[in-house]
């Protein structure tokens, strides 16, 4: 069986007498998404901080992409492939989608800022950032002021921002929130798409994209994972709906 891209084993965090993640292990295989949930207060964003480095943990250990990365501070992580949307990235609101992702592209090359108008003048970043519209489904918005698009559309673009590294894994916190019914699905669709592209981590309170989307799925409830399994073994799992999803997935 292949290695798990990431691998996290024994995680420990207490935020003074809180224990916001107790012993959690969860892992994500390569082009799998694996969905976490919970409720409010779950503790899945202290979760993944650590994962991504923002958050030291007390105790556990995390691998990826091989390696140990426990102790790798988050941009160390990021050189090794792990992205976090809506974090790392920044939308600049008065530039064009296709300018924000050739920024993007830019900083993940390494360099330092340089001026928007060499990145306008860079044929490379530019092809690399229509690339990257491309693949979130936005390349007919390119030249239209990120202020311009509409909220699901600038999700998208967060996501394409995020991809402008090429990261083997991708970890996204609650992409779909704030959206209707019809940016959601489009978005889901345009995730399945990046699948054969990176892993991902999702972060989701919208359940019908989360068991649309997920190959597997770890519930998280005050900080303990309580189920991990397959969309059908979470559905069926009395303990799960009795704790979380109630009747929402019946
Ligand atoms: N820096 C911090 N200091 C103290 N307590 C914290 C800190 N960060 C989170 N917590 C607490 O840890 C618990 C888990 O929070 P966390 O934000 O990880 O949950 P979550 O599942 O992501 O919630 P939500 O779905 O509302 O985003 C909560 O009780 C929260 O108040």
């Amino acid at each position: 069986m292949a290695e798990p891209l990431l691998s996290a084993q024994g995680l420990v965090k207490r935020f003074g007498g809180l224990l916001a993640t107790d012993n959690v292990s969860i892992e994500v295989m390569p082009g799998e998404i694996h969905a976490l949930i919970g409720p409010n207060g779950a503790g899945k964003t202290t979760l993944v901080s650590q994962l991504t480095g923002n958050l030291r943990p007390d105790s556990g250990s995390i691998r990826f992409a091989g390696r140990d990365v426990t102790r790798l501070p988050l941009h160390a992580r990021v050189r090794l492939g792990l992205a976090r949307s809506f974090q790392i990235t920044a939308v600049l609101r008065d530039f064009t989608a296709l300018d924000n992702v050739a920024l993007a592209v830019q900083a993940h090359d390494g360099h330092s800022f340089r001026f928007l108008a060499d990145v306008r003048a860079d044929r490379r970043l530019r092809d690399s950032a229509r690339r990257g519209l491309e693949a979130v489904g936005l390349q007919a918005r390119a030249e239209t002021l990120a202020s311009a698009l509409s909220h699901g559309e600038q999700r998208q673009l967060e996501i394409a921002m995020a991809l402008a590294g090429e990261p083997r894994l991708l970890l996204l916190d609650e992409p779909m929130a704030g959206m209707g019914p019809e940016e959601s699905q489009r978005l889901v669709g345009m995730l399945r798409n990046l699948k054969s592209r990176c892993g991902m981590l999702l972060i989701e309170h919208d359940m019908d994209a989360v068991f649309a989307l997920a190959d597997r799925i770890t519930v998280l409830v005050y900080g303990r994972a309580i189920a991990s399994g397959t969309p059908d073994q979470i559905r069926g799992n009395a303990q799960v709906r009795q704790a979380y999803l109630g009747e929402e997935v019946a």
